[in-house]
């Protein structure tokens, strides 16, 4: 699905939050939103969503305005936004159900999917009874189920660790690979846009305006993402984090874990 912001301003009351943003985002395309804490990357999402409204500007799927939210465009929080009182099979099986498919049909494909996202055996688990890790796993398998055309990630492994993230990152990237939707990933984590993107957008603090687009389709990452240390470095430098900042939070985090 090709998502087009055109011209796109977006105010709550008096706060200006975007401002005048147009990009196409191609079909199977993955686009990284990085910037500043407030800057307005959420409320894009939900622009692309069709949860929010555009103030100024359109919002088109496929060429045709969005007509509020739908089902093939998915949106996956950080927060782990599975109900606590159905099991894992239950809550990805949900997303089948809503779409009124049988319920015995669309258990026997969430266990298909949570197999995937290597939960099999944990199908008959509260979500409380599994790791943070698994629990997005879970949401995954749960955005993926109903095959939706684009995926809208907000944050999706900002609550996990350093080694569970990149973990989530490998299942994603296989996921997507199978399933090739559209997706606009926001996150706060660089190494993750690198990791995963085909093409980073930068933003500037609020009204979000984009400083600068990194393009990287067709590479072939690793987690080992020495080859972009320049570019790395340039957007930590667009965000206002010098290297040495980083690198002296990285060794913390690690005397720390
Ligand atoms: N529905 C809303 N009503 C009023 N203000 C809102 C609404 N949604 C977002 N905002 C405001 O818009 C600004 C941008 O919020 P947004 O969540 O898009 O930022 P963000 O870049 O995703 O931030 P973060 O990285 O911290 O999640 C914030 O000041 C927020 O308070």
């Amino acid at each position: 699905m090709k998502l087009s912001f055109q011209n796109i301003e977006k105010k709550f009351s008096d706060l200006k939050v975007i401002e005048n943003f147009s990009r196409e985002i191609q079909d199977g395309e993955l686009v990284a939103l990085v910037g500043p804490s407030g800057c307005g990357k959420s409320t894009l999402l939900h622009i692309a969503a069709g949860l929010e409204k555009p103030t100024t500007g359109a919002m088109l799927a496929d060429g045709k305005p969005l007509d509020g939210p739908h089902p093939e465009r998915t949106l996956m929080f950080q927060e782990n936004a599975l109900y606590p009182w159905l099991t894992l099979a239950q809550n990805v099986a949900l997303a089948l159900e809503f779409q009124k498919v049988d319920k015995q049909d669309a258990l026997k494909q969430a266990h298909q999917w949570l197999a995937k996202v290597n939960l099999q055996s944990f199908e008959n688990y509260y979500p409380h009874q599994v790791s943070g890790g698994m629990r997005q796993r879970a949401a995954l398998a749960r955005a993926f189920i109903s095959h939706p055309k684009a995926l809208l990630l907000d944050e999706p492994f900002g609550a996990l660790d350093a080694l569970t993230r990149m973990t989530l990152q490998d299942a994603l990237r296989e996921l997507i690979r199978e399933a090739s939707p559209t997706v606009l990933l926001v996150t706060h984590d660089v190494d993750e846009a690198l990791f995963l993107a085909d093409r980073i957008l930068v933003f500037s603090q609020r009204p979000a305006t984009v400083l600068k687009e990194f393009n990287l389709a067709h590479h072939e990452k690793t987690h080992d993402l020495s080859e972009f240390a320049p570019m790395r470095r340039e957007i930590l430098g667009l965000l206002g984090i010098h290297a040495e900042q980083d690198e002296a939070a990285a060794i913390l985090e690690e005397v720390e874990a």
